[in-house]
């Protein structure tokens, strides 16, 4: 039979059938996947093949394949010497919950967010919540970031998740795919996610799975349907996006804008800093490329303090 994994507790997977019926499984033997070296081999969003088997009055499922991933999103643990754990695998998009404040999402969060997602293959969208406590000026600020983003191709939506302002927007875009909501700690996700569907209660779950990592240090995603025909990623205790690995000269090109111009740029290794004849640096003079999106980039290329703080009201508008 075939399934798509819905949850994982290191030993057990729920499988969803195609049938529409939950199993649960367990492996058999080992898989390995393009090389990637896991803690877990299956995880949450995972296509797999599974046999039932009936033991006495149980019926378990037993999974030998896994379909390949068109993407997936990794957590490196800290204490057991950088191994990897898949928390979720073929995600169709996340959005990103920014608010300017309560609490501030700075850019260069925003920035890292995008293009960790870039370099995962996932399409990400820019959701500005709270619309509805913004003073005008904020709200300005809200539009000039939303056309910025836009001018790179990003999707963006102001909504409310407590006055319901753009819920239906989400919710149109979720239809038919698996999503995960990411954003700061006190953004509004589990607000959103009971105004999308009030049936689904993820604090319930959070609360169990708190008191699951108790036990284990590992936390868990699972996967919910929605009364509507979509699919959504929880991954309590898990607020970012985890980093990829990139060379210095990768991070530009999961930069759109920095992307398109490289190939304008008289050096085709450019980093786009010191080098002359450089089509970047030309555009941010221009004021065609955001000066807080060339911030961002020159801190991750700099490595430097991830909660280094960007002053947005310095940028050239
Ligand atoms: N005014 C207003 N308040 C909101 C909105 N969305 C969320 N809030 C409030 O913001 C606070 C935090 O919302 P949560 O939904 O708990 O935030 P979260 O992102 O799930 O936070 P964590 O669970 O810590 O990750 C709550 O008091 C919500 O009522 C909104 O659109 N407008
Ligand atoms: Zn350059």
């Amino acid at each position: 039979m075939k399934g798509i994994v819905y949850k994982s507790t290191g030993s057990w997977y729920t499988v969803k059938s195609d049938g529409g019926d939950f199993y649960n499984c367990r492996i058999k033997g080992k898989f390995r996947i393009k090389g990637i070296k896991s803690t877990n081999p299956v995880a949450v969003g995972d296509a797999v093949n599974f046999d039932v088997e009936t033991i006495g009055d149980d019926t378990i499922g037993i999974i030998n394949k896994i379909e390949e991933r068109k993407n997936y999103i990794i957590r490196k643990s800290v204490n057991l010497s950088k191994q990897t754990h898949i928390i979720a695998a073929n995600l169709d998009q996340v959005f990103l919950l920014v608010t300017l404040n309560n609490p501030p999402t700075h850019t260069i969060f925003i920035d890292r967010f995008l293009v960790t997602a870039k370099a995962y293959q996932i399409p990400a969208i820019l959701v500005f919540n709270k619309i509805d406590t913004y003073s005008e000026e904020e709200r300005d600020e809200v539009k000039y970031l939303a056309a910025m983003y836009r001018e790179i191709g990003y999707t963006c939506v102001g909504i409310s998740a407590v006055t319901g302002k753009n819920v239906d927007t989400i919710k149109e875009w979720m239809v038919g795919k698996t999503s995960m909501f990411s954003g700061h700690s006190g953004v509004g996700k589990s607000t959103l996610i009971n105004a999308i569907d009030p049936n689904l209660n993820l604090k319930t779950a959070q609360i169990s799975q708190q008191h699951l990592q108790g036990q284990h240090t590992t936390t868990f995603a699972e996967m919910y349907d929605m009364d509507f025909g979509a699919r959504i990623i929880d991954t309590p205790g898990i607020k970012g996006f985890g980093i990829v690995d990139m060379e210095k000269e990768e991070i530009g090109d999961y930069f759109p804008e920095l992307f398109k111009l490289k190939q304008d740029c008289k050096f085709n290794n450019c980093i786009h800093i010191d080098e002359p004849k450089c089509a970047v640096k030309d555009a941010l003079e221009e004021g065609k490329i955001a000066w807080s999106r060339y911030q961002s980039y020159l801190q991750m290329v700099k490595g430097e303090d991830e909660n280094y703080r960007v002053d947005i009201h310095e940028e050239k508008k």
